[in-house]
C-alpha cells in the first residue's frame, strides 16, 4: 500500500490559519461586525465570545510559528527578534509627544503640520512617522498625506493606552539595558529596585479580568474579606455590590487610599503597610491579588508572616497571581507573553514569576501551617488562583 502523504509542518500551520480564519470571518459577518482592517472603522478592541476567541488564538499561534519557520534562524534574529528596541523608541515618541492626539481622526495632515502641533523637530517627526507607518500606525493614502489608522485612533481615544505606552517606555524599559549587568553583578539578590510601584491600572488589561474570582467563588459563605494591597478597590467594589452582607476591607498604602475618590458601598478602606502585622483579626478570607509577584522571596515571606497573628484556624488565603505554567503547557506564542512579563518585573522590582513548586516552597518557608488546598487555572486568564488554608 502507498504510505499516506504526510503534511509538512508549514502546510499544517497554514491549514490551521485558513480554517480558523473562516470561523472568525463567519462570526463577524453573521453579527454585522466589520471585517478587521487598518481603517478607523475598526474599534480599539474587539470582544469575541470564547469559542471564537479560541479560533483567533489558534490563528495567532500558527502565524507566530509559521513566521519564525519562514524567516529561518538568522532571519528570525536579524529581522524580528532584534527589532524590539526600535519599536520601543518610536512608541516612546508617539506617546511622549502625543502624536496620535495632535490631529482629529477624520482629517489628513502632513509631517510638517504634525511636527508643529506635537512640538517636535520636523526631521525627528519624519523619522518616527516613517517607522510607525511600517507598523500600520498612521496611514499614508497618497505621498505625504498622513491619516489615522485604527491603531493611532485607538491611542488617541483610549487615554489609558497612551499613558501606558509612555509609562512603559519611560519607567520600565529604560532599565532594560541594565538588566544583564545587574544579573552579572548581583547574582541572585532579592532587593527591589523600586517599591510600591502602583500597577493597579493593569488590572483592566485582557486576561487579568476580576470577573473569574467574582463569579467562581461562593462568596456568600464568607462574612468578612480583607483585600490586602487592594488598591482603589477594583475587586471589593464589585464584591460589596453583589454581596451586601459581606464585610469588605481594602488595605493599601496611604498615598493610594487617600486617592480613592468615591464612596464605595459596603467597602471600608484602611491604610496599612503589609510589612507590619495585619490589624484585621479573624477575617474569613485574606485576598492577595497581584501582590507577591512584585517582590523578591524574602519580602514575600515577610508579608506572609505578618499575616499570621491575625489568622484563626481554617482562615482562607486566596492568592490570585501569575503562576508560571509547567513547561509545554502553553504554546510558544502565549509563553512569550509570560516570559516577557517575567523580565519586566525583574527589571522593575527584582522580583520573579514563580511556578507552583516555587509557590509551595515559599509558603512552606514562611510557615509550615500554610497549606495549599487547590490551584485553579481559569481559562483565558493570565492569573491563577492558589487557595491556601491556615492549619493553625
Ligand atoms: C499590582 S497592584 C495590585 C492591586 C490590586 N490588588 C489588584 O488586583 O488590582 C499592587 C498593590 O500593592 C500596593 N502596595 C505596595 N506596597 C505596599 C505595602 N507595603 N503595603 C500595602 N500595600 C502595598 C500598591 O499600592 C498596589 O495597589
Amino acid at each position: 500500500a502507498m504510505p499516506a502523504l504526510q503534511k509538512s509542518r508549514i502546510v499544517a500551520l497554514s491549514t490551521t490559519i485558513h480554517e480558523n480564519t473562516q470561523i472568525v470571518d463567519s462570526y463577524l459577518a453573521e453579527n454585522g461586525l466589520p471585517s478587521p482592517s487598518f481603517d478607523i472603522s475598526t474599534p480599539p478592541d474587539l470582544s469575541l465570545p470564547s469559542d471564537i476567541a479560541k479560533a483567533k488564538e489558534a490563528i495567532l499561534e500558527a502565524i507566530d510559528e509559521l513566521q519564525t519557520l519562514m524567516l529561518g534562524p538568522m532571519g528570525k534574529i536579524f529581522h524580528e527578534y532584534a527589532h524590539t528596541p526600535t519599536n520601543l523608541t518610536s512608541m516612546h515618541a508617539i506617546a511622549k509627544f502625543k502624536m496620535a492626539n495632535s490631529f482629529p481622526p477624520n482629517e489628513t495632515t502632513t509631517v510638517a503640520k504634525l511636527a508643529k502641533s506635537a512640538g517636535m523637530n520636523e526631521g525627528d517627526c519624519k523619522r518616527v512617522v516613517r517607522h510607525v507607518l511600517s507598523h500600520h500606525l498612521f496611514l499614508e493614502p497618497s505621498p505625504g498625506a498622513i491619516r489615522h489608522s485604527a491603531m493611532t485612533q485607538a491611542i488617541a481615544v483610549v487615554s489609558l493606552l497612551r499613558e501606558w505606552m509612555e509609562d512603559t517606555s519611560e519607567n520600565m524599559w529604560s532599565s532594560a539595558p541594565r538588566i544583564v549587568s545587574a544579573m552579572e553583578k548581583w547574582l541572585g539578590l532579592d532587593e527591589p529596585t523600586q517599591s510600591a510601584y502602583n500597577l493597579a491600572h493593569r488590572a483592566a488589561s485582557p486576561g487579568m479580568q476580576t470577573s473569574w474570582i467574582l463569579d467562581n467563588y461562593s462568596w456568600d459563605k464568607y462574612r468578612s474579606v480583607v483585600d490586602v494591597g487592594g488598591s482603589h478597590g477594583v475587586v471589593a467594589a464589585e464584591l460589596g455590590q453583589k454581596h451586601p452582607s459581606l464585610k469588605c476591607t481594602v488595605q493599601d498604602l496611604p498615598e493610594v487610599i487617600s486617592a480613592v475618590k468615591t464612596d464605595v458601598p459596603n467597602v471600608e478602606f484602611q491604610t496599612y503597610d503589609f510589612f507590619t502585622p495585619q490589624p484585621v483579626k479573624d477575617a474569613d478570607l485574606y485576598l492577595f491579588r497581584m501582590i507577591f509577584h512584585n517582590w523578591g522571596d524574602k519580602y514575600c515571606i515577610d508579608i506572609l508572616r505578618n499575616l499570621i497573628p491575625a489568622l484563626k484556624p481554617k482562615s482562607q488565603i486566596m492568592i490570585n497571581d501569575h503562576v508560571i505554567p509547567e513547561p509545554k503547557i502553553l504554546s510558544a506564542y502565549k509563553d512569550k507573553n509570560v516570559k516577557t512579563f517575567n523580565l519586566i518585573i525583574e527589571a522593575c522590582f527584582n522580583a520573579k514569576e514563580t511556578d507552583i513548586n516555587d509557590w509551595t516552597q515559599l509558603l512552606k518557608e514562611a510557615d509550615e501551617r500554610f497549606a495549599i488546598a487547590e490551584v485553579k487555572r481559569p481559562e483565558g486568564n493570565q492569573l491563577q488562583v492558589i487557595d491556601v488554608e491556615w492549619k493553625g
